[in-house]
């Protein structure tokens, strides 16, 4: 199977750019100000025009207010929105959008348990577990923790790079790949080299299928 993959959070045009050439699937723009990859409303619009038919736009949220997810929709063209926090399956529901909800993974159960709560997702995504922040940590977690019953695609994210992602996908066989800081050369700035090396990664696994 075609392992699909995003790249997340991405602030630059020559970056969407240079991702989408690597072979994007997605492109994530993080809104969420905290962290050192958020973009504007401004910088996000110029950033989903770059973006060429067949690669989907995803805006990452955490814990938003309704108001800022609507003002966001309104001006940037995002075919998907994938919440990060702790928003009720209500909250991601509320906006006639398709959406991803994200776990930090800590126990088996919890995947399970996301999988039954978050059912009207089109994707789940599981990311490490970390006290102090909701994502782009650069970490990995126990994959064992992952269950092989997925209702909904999985989408496996935490600490990836082109020195991992083809285990990854042989170990876990998710539905997709995100990674940030793997591709990176700087918070918020993507390496043309590291991108293309992650995705000959994931073309390695595809071609051995
Ligand atoms: O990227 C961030 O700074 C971020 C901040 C808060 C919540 C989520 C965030 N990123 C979410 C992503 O989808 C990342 O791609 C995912 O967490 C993996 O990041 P990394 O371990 O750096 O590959």
């Amino acid at each position: 199977m075609t392992t699909r993959v995003k790249i997340c959070g991405l602030t630059r045009v020559e970056d969407v750019q240079a991702a989408v050439a690597s072979g994007a699937d997605s492109i994530g723009l993080v809104f969420y100000e905290p962290s050192p990859r958020a973009v504007t409303i401004e910088q996000a619009r110029e950033l989903a025009e770059a973006v060429p038919a067949f690669v989907t736009v995803t805006g990452l949220f955490v814990n938003p207010a309704s108001d800022f997810v609507e003002a966001v929709l309104d001006a940037v063209p995002l075919d998907l929105l994938q919440f990060h926090g702790d928003e009720t399956p209500a909250f991601c529901d509320s906006f006639g959008r398709r959406w991803i909800k994200a776990i930090r993974v800590q126990a088996s159960e919890q995947i399970s348990e996301a999988y039954s709560a978050y059912n009207k997702a089109v994707g789940l995504l599981v990311d490490a577990w970390d006290p102090n922040r909701y994502g782009g940590t650069g970490q990995s977690f126990n994959w064992q923790l992952i269950p092989e019953y997925r209702p909904i695609p999985l989408i496996l994210a935490g600490g990836l790079s082109s020195a991992n992602v083809a285990r990854a996908i042989e170990e876990v066989r998710p539905w997709a790949v995100d990674v940030s800081g793997g591709v990176e050369l700087s918070k918020g700035i993507k390496d043309a080299t590291k991108l293309s090396d992650f995705f000959k990664e994931v073309q390695s696994v595809r071609k051995t299928d």
